[in-house]
């Protein structure tokens, strides 16, 4: 079920970072849809993974705001932010998120003992993402016996056990190949639309992008208008 909605879950307005002298992002601006996924594209070095950061909390704009539903985001306590971070954005990267020596279960469960479940009750929750994301079987499974698609899938599996409002994913087929790409791609839409999170994907991939609703670039520090999916660039 696709879930739409005309007020964005999280908008970024004017937003300014630099690092030392270095200007990386100036007046970027975005709104960011519940249910709906957006790619962020620009060449290397443009500023999208600070923009993913600064949109997810982790990194505070030298001016201009981020909203959370209408809150400011930004003006909460570090702590705070860390809170709702927990409860309402989930990340996917390119690799590596995954805790080695944890089986697949138990990594997808973290997230919910971090945030105060009981054992028993957050691996029976984290188990019901195995069958819908092609993992059953592999509850037992540690990273490095998997391949990287597979772990791709439990990593979007931990992401989402939160039940996030907001899918951060930076890279998340970086390392994988265009077939196993495009699945995983596939399933991170259709968790978005089915679950109702936004999803937002920095990506160099055009195939990437085109799996999304809407693609805006990065340039020269400001954000282009969305082009929507099947719109001419
Ligand atoms: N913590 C930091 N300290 C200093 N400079 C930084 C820091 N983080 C990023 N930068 C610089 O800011 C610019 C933008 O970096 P960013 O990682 O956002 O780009 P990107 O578009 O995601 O690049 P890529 O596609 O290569 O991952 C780069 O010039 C980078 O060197």
């Amino acid at each position: 079920m696709q879930t739409t909605s005309k007020s964005p879950i999280l908008t970024a307005r004017n937003i300014v970072k630099q690092f030392g002298s270095a200007p990386v992002l100036q007046n970027a601006s975005l709104d960011i849809y519940p249910g709906r996924a957006i790619a962020i594209m620009g060449p290397s070095g443009s500023g999208k993974s600070t923009l993913l950061h600064i949109l997810s909390g982790i990194l505070q704009p030298d001016s201009g705001e981020v909203l959370f539903s209408g809150r400011a985001i930004q003006a909460l306590k570090e702590a705070e932010r860390t809170a709702l971070r927990r409860s309402s954005f989930g990340f996917v990267f390119q690799s590596g998120q995954l805790l080695p020596e944890l089986p697949a279960l138990e990594n997808v469960a973290l997230p919910l003992i971090l945030g105060g479940a009981k054992v028993d009750a957050a691996k029976q929750q984290a188990a019901g993402y195995f069958s819908p994301l092609g993992l059953a079987g592999l509850e037992n499974r540690r990273p490095g016996e998997m391949s990287g698609g597979q772990a791709q899938r439990v990593a979007i599996a931990r992401a989402l056990v939160t039940r996030p409002a907001v899918l951060f994913a930076d890279e998340p087929t970086g390392a994988l190949d265009a077939h196993t790409s495009h699945e995983v791609m596939t399933l991170l839409c259709e968790a978005s639309r089915h679950t109702g999170a936004a999803l937002v994907v920095v990506t160099h991939d055009p195939e990437v992008a085109h799996s999304c609703d809407s693609t805006v670039h990065v340039r020269e520090g400001q954000l282009t208008a969305p082009i929507a999916k099947g719109e001419t660039w």
